[in-house]
């Protein structure tokens, strides 16, 4: 379907006539380095009255009753008036929110009782966050006199993995509280900002909960007066759970539960673990926060996929990572030419490492200047991160470039299309990547862009329902590599060095999953390279690619700030 045509009929950048820049050119003079224009349009309406913006609308869970296991109607939150206090209960009708879905339905009216330690899963976007902060507020709320929570102490804690989620968590938690009649005070605790100021703001405060990634969460437990904060605590929540309880955060998640009060001391605290993976390796961890004999509930059919059903999922293989930058261009025209009027088309590109990313966003926006890009990873400041968050979360159309400090968790409303370019690392970071679309209740699409050597994910992840794309949007590459060509003149040689690398170092570790030696991910990589228009093979320090175990291995550069060695 061609895309519509401008009024102006003037010539675009994609070279092509007749197509309406869309969403509209930002000026280049303001654009600043993280990508976030102050010219984008948000998505919320404004108030003709106020000229305010106006809140989100809600989504209806009644929509995704049809499909999940267990309870079948959808039940208005008003229903529960014996178990959740009225103040909450305004304040869930303030935020629009009418009706449970199914996962907070089965929390609510499933768990012996709200304060039982529980494993929970529940497809993405179905408003897990909710789940499990009702019943942990609730359980203060409804404390006897004698067990009442001091004040200035932590009654409730929440650790997830990055710091994009604390905030949205601690968003969600305060607009839940907003009709209390005693406000509840909300804090967050993750790296990348001022751990000296956060302290002070955090004692000084009377934090009833704590938002809190594990990296600097463990840090200020190392202050005896943080730890003293914790003397009642009365709930621990892992939001996503099997990622903190992976190799990677487990260390860290042991070390802070050694700074807490005993959880087998009474009077304990109440653990709850919330994914929408839970692969069943999680039984066996999960018991430094639950005890034996905790309620398991799910919303997944075990037949079922574990994707959001209203999500089409495709993949498209091109023969090597040099066509994967064309064949993006070639699946933006055509979802973007495809998509629902009125126009609105949002997307988020998850690439395979932090650098690669930088480079596809600046390539992208070389390449298709009409839209309005974004890109968030771990490589940009946590200021920049956060305003990032905020702008992709409030526009109605653009492109965000993302590595996995989003891939979990994150609620960007209206996303429509999650691509992913490159392997993903797992079955899980599959599923909640894709789970960035198509969110309460909407639909949404995706597509996974692989090159030959990494075909085998799909056919190896039978339960996933992906398909080839549909139409052979890939059969005119030639036109899009030109494109691409042009755009990669624009981008400059450090960010391609860095990709460069980034690009050896992430596919190294799958080596025996691409069915590559050594030599060959050279060689692949260093196609990467001329793609990219690098005149020649970027230098990698000695000591880089020793760390690499690549050592040896011809095809390398060897070299330092710019002089081979
Ligand atoms: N009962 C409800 N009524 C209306 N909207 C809701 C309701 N519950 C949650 N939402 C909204 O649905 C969206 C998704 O919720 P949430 O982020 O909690 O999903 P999730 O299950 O935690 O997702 P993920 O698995 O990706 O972490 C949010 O925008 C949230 O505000």
């Amino acid at each position: 379907m061609p895309p519509p045509p401008p009024p102006s009929g003037r010539k675009n950048n994609l070279g092509r006539q007749n197509r309406r820049p869309y969403p509209p050119r930002r000026p280049a003079a303001n654009a600043p380095e993280n990508g976030v224009s102050p010219a984008q349009q948000p998505a919320r309406p404004v108030s003709v009255a106020t000229g305010a913006l106006e809140e989100p609308k809600a989504m209806d869970p009644r929509r995704l009753y049809s499909t999940s296991a267990g309870e079948s109607e959808a039940k208005p939150f008003k229903s529960l008036g014996n178990t959740l206090d009225e103040s909450l209960l305004a304040g869930l009708d303030k935020m629009g929110f009418e009706y449970m879905s199914p996962v907070q339905q089965k929390v609510l009216t499933e768990l012996p009782s709200l304060s039982s330690d529980c494993l929970v899963q529940a497809k993405t976007g179905t408003g897990k966050t909710a789940a499990f902060l009702l019943p942990a507020i609730q359980n203060l709320l409804s404390a006897p006199p004698t067990s009442r929570l001091p004040k200035g102490k932590v009654g409730i804690l929440a650790i997830c993995p990055t710091r994009e989620l604390a905030l949205q968590i601690a968003k969600e938690c305060t607009r839940i509280t907003q009709s209390l009649p005693q406000q509840l005070e909300c804090h967050t605790a993750f790296g990348g900002t001022s751990r000296a100021l956060s302290l002070k703001i955090f004692l000084a405060g009377n934090p009833t909960i704590l938002v809190a990634t594990p990296g600097r969460l463990n840090d200020i437990l190392s202050e005896a007066a943080v730890r003293e904060k914790f003397s009642h605590l009365k709930t621990v929540v892992l939001d996503e759970a099997d990622r903190m309880l992976d190799a990677g955060f487990a260390p860290a998640i042991h070390t802070i539960l050694s700074h807490l009060p005993s959880k087998t001391q009474s009077p304990g605290w109440q653990g709850m673990c919330f994914s929408a993976t839970l692969p069943p390796k999680v039984s066996d961890v999960v018991k430094c926060v639950l005890y034996p004999g905790y309620t398991r509930l799910s919303t997944i059919d075990p037949n079922e996929a574990p994707t959001i059903d209203r999500v089409p999922q495709y993949s498209i293989v091109v023969p090597s990572p040099r066509e994967q930058f064309p064949a993006l261009l070639a699946l933006v025209e055509a979802e973007y030419a495809a998509a629902p009027a009125p126009k609105e088309f949002k997307a988020i590109v998850f690439g395979t490492t932090a650098n690669g990313v930088a480079l596809l966003y600046d390539v992208f926006k070389a390449a298709l200047p009409a839209f309005t890009h974004f890109e968030l990873h771990s490589r940009m400041s946590q200021p920049a991160r956060t305003r990032t968050t905020t702008a992709f979360k409030n526009v109605a159309s653009g492109i965000l470039f993302a590595s996995d400090v989003v891939g979990r968790g994150m609620d960007f409303p209206n996303t429509g299309l999650v691509v992913q370019l490159g392997l993903p690392s797992s079955e899980e970071q599959y599923i909640h990547r894709v789970g960035r679309t198509a969110r309460a209740g909407k639909d949404g699409r995706a597509v996974t862009i692989l090159f030959s050597n990494e075909a085998f994910f799909v056919k190896t992840n039978r339960a996933l329902p992906i398909k080839p794309y549909p139409t052979p949007v890939t059969s005119d590459l030639e036109k899009y590599q030109a494109q691409i060509d042009k755009a990669f003149t624009l981008v400059d040689d450090e960010a391609k060095a860095k990709a460069y690398q980034a690009f050896l170092g992430y596919n190294k570790t799958y080596l025996k999953k691409l069915q590559l030696d050594a030599k060959g991910l050279v060689q692949l990589a260093n196609g990467y390279a001329r793609a990219m228009g690098c005149a020649e093979i970027p230098l990698i320090e000695k000591k880089t690619i020793g760390k690499m175990g690549l050592k040896g291995v011809p095809g390398l550069n060897i070299g330092v700030a710019g002089r081979r060695l």
